[in-house]
């Protein structure tokens, strides 16, 4: 059995891979990187040496699209474990206007971040640029420095200037989490509960398709149950939750509950005696609940196609895609409640 640094299961994307430094890179990350499951390459410009690349066993997914649209980027991104962003523009000859560099190179590798934040990809590799060092505009020689050397970058030209500033926000961008959360979260229930999830959007998408649907095939679907369901993961409650809360910065501690089940029940049970007590003054509706905690702590899980079987559901929405619009919803209440 391999271990795991052998099983692909990773995705990769790499922005401006079909330049001449992104082909290399693209070429390498089939023959060398054993882990990749995906390979998405994302250009302004498609190159037709892609289609012979995915005749592979890695899937190799060809993306159109431009960095300057961070909508464009965000779809792009969605799902990747690791970014790797040459989309640039290598101009110093003029060709381009100094706003156009720095709306590609600069604006360009903001989108790139944020949709890092947004999705969840926590590794990002940037190609920067000597030239965000030097030669500066003083002619300052740098012999044979590293990257501790110290030397005055001083730039008046669009593209080291641009470069200077996209690395400058890779670099603040650095240990950024989509949430300033950084909380922690105890774990309350077994990971071994399963809890089944799925999707709003999917579950929208049912109900539109089962009325659709409804007054054609009445005798078939009239008075039938159809449970929702779609590919999100079967998790307990809270490893399930945290698909989203990670990428925004929070951590599940433990990988048992930190409290006994008794405890959990008497405090429960505690909660439900003070808020009948409190009633008569104010609302008290803890989370935790002898109800709530019977839930999380019951495995309850579906596997069916009934509603594919009798009315071609098949969900809107991948789990990648549903993971990754959770994580904006959670982010931008995270926003509104600031
Ligand atoms: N070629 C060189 O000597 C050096 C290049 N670099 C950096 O390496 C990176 C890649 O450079 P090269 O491969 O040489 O350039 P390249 O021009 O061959 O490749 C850049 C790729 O980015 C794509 N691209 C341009 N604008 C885009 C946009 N708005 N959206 C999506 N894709 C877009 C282009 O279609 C192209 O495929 C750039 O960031 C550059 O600044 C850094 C140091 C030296
Ligand atoms: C031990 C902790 C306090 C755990 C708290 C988790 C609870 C808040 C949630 C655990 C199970 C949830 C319910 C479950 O997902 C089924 C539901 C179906 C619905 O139709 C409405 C929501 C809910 C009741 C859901 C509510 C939160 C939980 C009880």
């Amino acid at each position: 059995m391999a271990d795991s640094a052998q099983v692909p299961t990773l995705v990769y994307l790499v922005t401006g891979g079909c330049g001449f430094l992104g082909e290399h890179i693209v070429r390498m990350l089939l023959e060398r990187e054993p882990r990749l499951r995906e390979l998405r390459v994302f250009d302004l410009h498609l190159s037709s040496w892609l289609e012979e690349l995915k005749a592979g066993p890695v899937q190799v997914t060809a993306i159109q699209g431009d960095v300057t649209q961070a909508h464009e980027v965000a779809a792009a991104m969605s799902g990747s474990h690791v970014v790797i962003h040459t989309a640039g523009l290598v101009d110093v000859f003029g060709k381009a206007s100094p706003k156009t560099i720095h709306k590609v190179n600069v604006q360009g590798t903001q989108n790139v971040i944020d949709a890092c934040v947004q999705t969840g990809t926590q590794y990002l590799v940037y190609t920067s640029s000597m030239e965000v060092v030097g030669p500066n505009i003083k002619g300052h020689p740098f012999y044979r420095g590293n990257e501790d050397t110290p030397y005055e970058a001083v730039h008046s030209h669009p593209y080291p200037c641009s470069k200077a500033l996209a690395e400058q926000l890779v670099l603040e961008a650095n240990g950024r989490k989509g949430l300033r959360f950084g909380g922690r979260l105890f774990r309350a229930v077994p990971a071994s509960v399963e809890h089944g999830r799925v999707y709003v959007g999917n579950v929208a998408w049912m109900h539109i398709l089962v009325a659709r649907e409804l007054e054609q095939r009445a005798a078939l679907m009239g008075g039938q149950v159809y449970f929702c369901y779609d590919k999100s993961p079967y998790k307990s409650y809270e490893d399930f939750n945290m698909e989203f809360l990670s990428p925004c910065g929070l951590r599940l501690i433990g990988a048992h509950p930190l409290l006994p089940y008794w405890l959990l029940v008497l405090l429960a049970t505690l909660n439900a005696l003070l808020q009948w007590l409190l009633r008569p003054l104010v609302l008290y509706t803890p989370l935790l609940n002898p109800y709530t905690l019977a839930m999380a702590n019951t495995t309850f899980t579906v596997s069916t196609n009934k509603a594919q079987r009798h009315f071609g559901y098949k969900p809107l929405f991948s789990w990648e895609e549903s993971r990754t619009r959770t994580i904006q919803w959670v982010q931008a209440m995270e926003g509104s409640a600031r």
